[in-house]
């Protein structure tokens, strides 16, 4: 299988006015096509920190980061935009869905930042919005629709591109159980379907439910587990 996530010796700093942070302390950590890998940890171990570097959201302080073959290191602003357009999608627990507008141009940003035409979106988007259970809401705006609903969405974005990498962080953390049982059920269907998914959670119900879970403490990876079979898996 193809390596996606390929990260050597990885470290982040953040430089306060008094005060440096050493976040992350050497991580490295290959993530293969069709993985569902889960990042665990207690707060403040580094979690999101490693996950925004995953999605160039931000750079580390050191270390070697490829995404799908291509080392991100003396990328430029707008390369790192283009790689993270092309090949990462996110879903952060906030959602993150522009209120003005509809479902359906949520959807299609990505696609259209791509510059793709008119009708590849449009076809994409209703596939996109389809495959998460809301093709039916699509010209509804985020505030017309309950928060399961625009994670749905919000997951619909991310996919949209079939990118490479799926980058899901805390994705039921505002959501009640039903919700985020329903959301966790999503993610494990698109990763049958070939997604490769990489989440940080705290809830350990879910993250039990990845084929492979990273725990981290202080920055550092601690253990990891690798769960044997995937089939049949299903939130209880
Ligand atoms: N922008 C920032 N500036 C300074 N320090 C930061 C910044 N972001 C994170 N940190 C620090 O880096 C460390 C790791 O933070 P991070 O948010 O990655 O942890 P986490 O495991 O995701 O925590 P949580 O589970 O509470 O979300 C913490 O000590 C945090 O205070």
């Amino acid at each position: 299988m193809k390596t996606i996530v390929s990260m050597r010796d990885i470290h982040k700093s953040y430089l306060g006015q008094q005060i440096e942070t050493h976040a992350l302390r050497g991580i490295s950590l290959e993530v293969k096509q069709g993985e569902f890998v889960a990042i665990t940890g207690p707060s403040g171990c580094g979690k999101s920190t490693l996950l925004t570097i995953m999605g160039l959201l931000d750079s580390a302080t050191e270390g070697s980061y490829e995404i799908a073959g291509i080392d991100t290191r003396g990328l430029k602003v707008d390369q790192r935009t283009t790689v993270r357009n092309q090949h990462i999608g996110y879903v952060f627990q906030s959602f993150n869905l522009i209120d003005s507008l509809t479902v359906f141009e949520n959807v299609a940003l990505p696609l259209e930042h791509r510059g793709e035409r008119k009708e590849v979106v449009k076809a994409a988007v209703i596939e996109a919005l389809e495959k998460v259970g809301m093709g039916h809401r699509m010209q509804y705006q985020p505030n017309q629709i309950s928060g399961g609903q625009q994670q749905r969405v919000a997951i619909a974005r991310a996919l949209v591109g079939k990118p490479d990498l799926i980058l899901v962080d805390e994705p039921t953390g505002n959501l009640d159980t039903k919700n985020g049982d329903a959301v966790m059920q999503l993610l494990l269907e698109l990763n049958k379907q070939g997604a490769t998914i990489v989440m940080v959670t705290h809830d350990s119900r879910y993250s039990g439910l990845a084929h492979r879970q990273i725990q981290l403490l202080d920055g550092k990876v601690v253990a990891e587990q690798q769960v044997k079979s995937q089939t049949d898996k299903e939130v209880a």
